[in-house]
């Protein structure tokens, strides 16, 4: 099963915990962050053969600029931490940048909060950012945007942020390294009956008794964030592998099929999560009711929606809300996330893209819904 899940990923979110990434807290592991941007550089380029997209999400920030600031234990203090984060992020994104550099594959820095991705616009952004950067073959490096969040609504640890980030670029896979070869039935470094777990269902309840907290004073999620982490992976489809980050070429094997890891597989495909989170969750704010075109468009040839073939528009919704999609008729076709806010879409109706600037000032995206955002209510 392994071999197939990894396999056939071709959007994998990657994520290194602190502990890895910081040598346990002794500064920024050159070699080991070479070592992963040598694999992902790889893997975007295909050398395999296939391409992949990939977003890293890591960690490390707070212990990089605890051991720049010379501060030898972790403040408790929340502004602190703040500031030791705000220190290391930049040893953090620099050395990804020169590692990545170094292999010819571009990258960025993206700094999310808990609030950015709640917020329905802020999450629209953040997806349309992250798409844009996979399409141009850039590896989007990831953490926590420290300086803004307490405690409330701080993600807390990078295992989390890494499955919403999963959820959000929609991942066929999200890969935890970290510094145990996988999950083990119980703590490895306090239980030496522990035994290896190499497969299990993701979201299943009696993998959460089996986790504990940090093995080291720098990680902060230990296994069960992990665990929960997979679990929310799974809400949109995605598998998660744990494996030891300092396992020779692990991303490398594991696309390539290898039985490396723990793999925690999801019980429902992509599309299938992605129309059970439109059903569940969204709430209607609005229409746009559509020209006979584009509804066959829409609903027979699975296209996303244009303004040019949006005949009128109702209610009063924001970029990003959900709105519904209806015929010439009234009947609803389809539910998506508008990309224009209402006042926006009723100057937009039946233009073309090439005027949305001088319509509006600037120009977002070409679609009204985009069909990666859009599912259909009513079947061709
Ligand atoms: N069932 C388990 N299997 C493996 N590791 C576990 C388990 N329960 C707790 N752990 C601990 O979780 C640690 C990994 O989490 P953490 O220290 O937060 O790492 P990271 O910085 O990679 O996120 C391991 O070193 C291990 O001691
Ligand atoms: N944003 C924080 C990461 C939080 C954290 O400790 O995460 P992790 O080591 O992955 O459990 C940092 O960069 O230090």
């Amino acid at each position: 099963m392994v071999s197939s899940v990894l396999r056939d990923a071709r959007r994998i979110v990657v994520k290194v915990g602190s502990s890895l990434v910081t040598n346990e807290g002794r500064g920024l592991d050159e070699a080991a962050i070479g070592e992963w941007c040598r694999q992902l550089a790889a893997l975007v380029r295909g050398a395999d053969g296939t391409s992949r997209e990939v977003v890293m999400v890591s960690s490390g920030a707070i212990a990089e600029g605890m051991k720049r600031l010379g501060w030898s234990t972790r403040p408790s203090e929340v502004h602190e931490l703040q500031a030791a984060a705000a220190v290391g992020q930049m040893g953090l994104a620099q050395m990804y940048e020169t590692k990545l550099r170094e292999q010819g594959v571009g990258s960025a820095q993206v700094l999310l909060t808990h609030a950015d991705l709640a917020d329905r616009e802020r999450y629209l952004n953040a997806r349309s950012t992250l798409l844009t950067l996979l399409r141009l073959g850039v590896v989007p490096v990831i953490n926590e945007n420290d300086t803004v969040v307490n405690d409330e609504i701080k993600f807390g640890d990078n295992d989390t942020l890494g499955a919403l980030v999963a959820n959000l670029v929609e991942a066929d896979a999200l890969v935890i390294l970290t510094d145990q070869k996988g999950l083990y039935t119980a703590d490895p470094r306090r239980d030496p009956t522990a035994t290896f777990v190499h497969e299990a269902k993701a979201g299943d309840p009696t993998l959460e008794a089996m986790a504990g907290g940090a093995g080291s004073s720098i990680g902060k999620g230990g296994m069960i964030t992990k665990i929960l982490a997979a679990k929310r992976a799974a809400g949109s489809g995605a598998s998660t592998v744990i494996a030891w980050g300092r396992e020779h070429d692990v991303l490398l094997r594991l696309v390539a099929g290898d039985a490396i890891g723990t793999l925690l597989v999801a019980q429902t495909a992509k599309k299938q999560a992605r129309k059970q989170w439109m059903a569940d969750h969204l709430q209607l704010r609005g229409a746009v009711t559509v020209d006979a075109g584009a509804a066959a468009k829409v609903r027979d040839e699975g296209k996303s929606l244009l303004p040019i073939g949006m005949t009128g528009v109702e209610g009063d919704f924001a970029r990003g809300d959900v709105i519904a999609v209806r015929g010439p008729d009234g009947v609803e076709i389809a539910r998506g996330l508008a990309n224009y806010a209402s006042a926006e879409a009723r100057l937009l109706c039946r233009r073309a893209s090439g005027e949305f600037e001088r319509l509006l000032g600037y120009s977002a995206e070409p679609e009204m819904v985009h069909r990666d955002n859009m599912v259909l209510t009513q079947q061709a």
